[in-house]
């Protein structure tokens, strides 16, 4: 039997294959260097322009006039290519795509490394350089090598404290950094049908933080239930028994709450080790940690207290801020504290909206730790929302159990 990969690319692994591109995008960030090396190609011919996006997240609403004049430019851009734009306050494009606009089957590229995300819904997702993207764009195609295949193994179901992102930490730790370079994570098993939709999108945006090309479960009930509620048929994916040229088995009912350690996503280690380590800000948010789920988690924490310490929450899409505020879950995270901002990617890459000083700890809710990330020298350990909701509470690293 294939791989998933293999039966959406059409050929073996190790193969090399030019594919149609089923839909594309690019964010305000990498939007500008492809139009750069578009207008360089210089045919002036832009396909499809119904399936290529525009999503500005990376640094909306723009911080200084050179942003805001790089916008301005990209914003007439898409105008004249007729591409589908979503303009500030969309949310980050990972999540602006997830709802409703990736299918089963499909070929995604993404000028952005978190494609990945999208193989949630049994797609071959993955990031371009914004080079690739200008002849994407002007072409309708691209080459791959079709990947070899690891296989995550589920067995069991989460319980207790320990969420999709807990999981997500520990095989990073299993694969480490560069432990899967060139390969893709197909997430099987019997425990992968209890995991949700927005379980999944988390696994699949950190495939790439073990050197991944994607990251993808196979679409089954689940995907049909969520993609029916934007309208949209789903395609089934059906797995049989499957033999891929790596494993790795993960007992969803023994997680535990993690952490991801400064400076590596792979250095991860239970919460409790580090309870009590101080921090200075708690950060909510991102592609990997800010959909409704984890806000919801968040507020399940925290409501009625007051958090400790700044606390800044970035929804990851309007529609995840507009759930929010329709259940309360929103007024539930501003009378606790918390500083709400635009939908976007907030702080994530150390931008605006929260960069953090020299010598401050940051514990979030992303996907990448790096030194300077969020600041030049400051510290990010990653963990889910729950141990996010705790720490924010206490001041201090915590697991989601003890400070309930
Ligand atoms: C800026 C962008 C190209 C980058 C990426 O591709 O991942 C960013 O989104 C990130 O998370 O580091
Ligand atoms: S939220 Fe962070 S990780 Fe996700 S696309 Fe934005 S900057 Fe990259």
């Amino acid at each position: 039997m294939n791989t998933l990969s293999e039966e959406i690319l059409g050929a073996p692994a190790g193969s090399y294959v030019d594919r149609p591109v089923d839909r594309a995008y690019v964010h305000d960030g990498t939007g500008v260097l492809a139009r750069a090396a578009w207008e360089e190609i210089g045919t002036g011919r832009f396909t499809d322009p119904d399936r290529k996006y525009l999503i500005f997240d990376h640094i909306v609403p723009a911080n200084t006039s050179v942003t805001a004049d790089l916008q301005h430019e990209l914003r007439a851009f898409a105008r004249r290519t007729g591409m589908q734009f979503h303009d500030v306050g969309s949310g980050v494009c990972h999540q602006v795509m997830a709802e409703g606009r990736a299918l089963p089957g499909e070929v995604i590229v993404g000028a952005d490394s978190h494609t990945c995300t999208l193989g949630a819904f049994g797609a071959f997702a993955t990031g371009v350089g914004a080079t690739d993207m200008a002849g994407i764009w002007a072409t309708g195609e691209t080459w791959f090598l079709v990947p070899e295949t690891t296989g995550v193994l589920f067995e069991g179901e989460l319980s207790g404290g320990a969420e999709a992102k807990d999981v997500a930490l520990a095989v990073v730790g299993a694969l480490g950094m560069d432990g899967a370079t060139y390969r893709a994570l197909e997430f099987a098993g019997e425990g992968a049908a209890s995991l949700s939709i927005a379980d999944r999108l988390t696994l699949c945006n950190m495939a790439v933080e073990t050197g991944a090309k994607t990251g993808m479960f196979r679409s089954d009930a689940v995907t049909r239930a969520y993609l029916a509620s934007f309208g949209l048929d789903t395609p089934l994916q059906p797995g049989g028994t499957q033999r891929y040229s790596a494993e790795i088995s993960i007992d969803l009912s023994a997680q535990e709450p993690l952490l991801a350690l400064p400076p590596r996503v792979d250095t991860v280690c239970p919460v409790a080790e580090k309870e009590g380590l101080s921090v200075d800000q708690v950060f909510l948010g991102t592609c990997t940690g800010g959909r409704y789920q984890d806000l919801e988690r968040f507020a399940a924490i925290v409501r009625g207290k007051t958090v400790a310490v700044r606390t800044v929450v970035v929804p990851a899409s309007r529609a995840v801020l507009l759930r929010a505020a329709a259940t309360g879950v929103l007024s539930d995270l501003v009378e606790a504290g918390c500083a709400v901002a635009t939908p976007g990617c907030g702080p994530c890459l150390g931008a605006h909206m929260g960069v953090i000083g020299e010598g401050e700890v940051c514990l979030s809710t992303a996907n990448r730790n790096f030194r300077n990330r969020m600041g030049v020298g400051g510290e990010i350990y990653l963990a889910s929302p729950s141990t996010a909701a705790a720490t924010a509470l206490a001041g201090a690293i915590c697991s989601p159990e003890g400070c309930q």
